[in-house]
């Protein structure tokens, strides 16, 4: 059974909780919290202070998207704030083992993020340190940008190197999600799909998550 976690960067900023509150209802498992600063991105959106103010209205895994540079200074404020797992890039950790042993010693579950161009060996020497591997099939920085197939090889790859590894890894794709898209990174490996406006354009994000994990059994 699939994951679904919804990105809230598609979300109507100006009534969030009750978006946040539709897609709960409707059965999502995750939410997707995309952090941007501007910097490793082109774009600027979240920061704690709205994770803070969405935590108590929310059961919801907090599933947090650092697409920022120097991460760790912000380990410790999105985990105070309600962060349950905490995905960085590999892209911007120059002691990626030091950072993903200082998600966990806070309390949360540790995630790396790979662009497009990255490739999975980065994950070959810290087995044991990771929760999650998040795939980015597009490049990252903004909603609604059309799915990458160059990456679907990488999900086979990387299912291969965790089942070697051994131990509860998920692979968590982001960028392109929908109905097309789900049944050919199902089959490649993925358990957690990240969706923003296949959920949030949608007439009915209830009818869309549910058309989500409908096409994951195809898959
Ligand atoms: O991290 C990102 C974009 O950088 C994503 O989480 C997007 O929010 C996905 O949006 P869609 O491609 O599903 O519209």
């Amino acid at each position: 059974m699939v994951k679904i976690a919804p990105s809230i960067l598609s979300a109507d900023f100006a009534r969030l909780l009750e978006d946040v509150r539709r897609v709960e209802e409707a059965g999502a498992d995750y939410l997707h919290i995309d952090v941007m600063d501007g910097h490793f991105v082109p774009n600027i959106t979240i920061g704690p202070a709205v994770v803070a103010a969405l935590r108590p209205h929310s059961r919801l895994v907090f599933d947090v998207h650092l697409m920022i540079e120097e991460p760790d200074r912000y380990i410790d404020p999105f985990i105070q704030a309600g962060a349950d797992l905490i995905t960085v890039h590999a892209e911007t950790c120059r002691h990626l083992h030091r950072t993903l042993n200082c998600i966990r010693e806070k309390g949360g579950r540790a995630g790396v993020a790979l662009n497009p161009a990255t490739g999975p060996e980065v994950l070959q020497y810290l087995p044991g340190l990771f929760d999650l591997v998040l795939v980015m099939t597009v490049n990252p920085g903004f909603g609604g940008q059309a799915f990458i197939p160059q990456t679907l090889p990488k999900i086979k790859d990387l299912q291969r190197m965790i089942g070697e590894m051994g131990g509860n890894v998920e692979i968590e794709v982001d960028g392109g999600i929908g109905p097309s898209t789900v049944p050919l990174v199902v089959q490649a490996g993925a358990g957690v799909l990240v969706a923003g406006s296949a959920i949030f354009n949608a007439p009915d994000p209830a009818t869309a998550i549910r058309e989500i994990r409908e096409a994951a059994q195809r898959g």
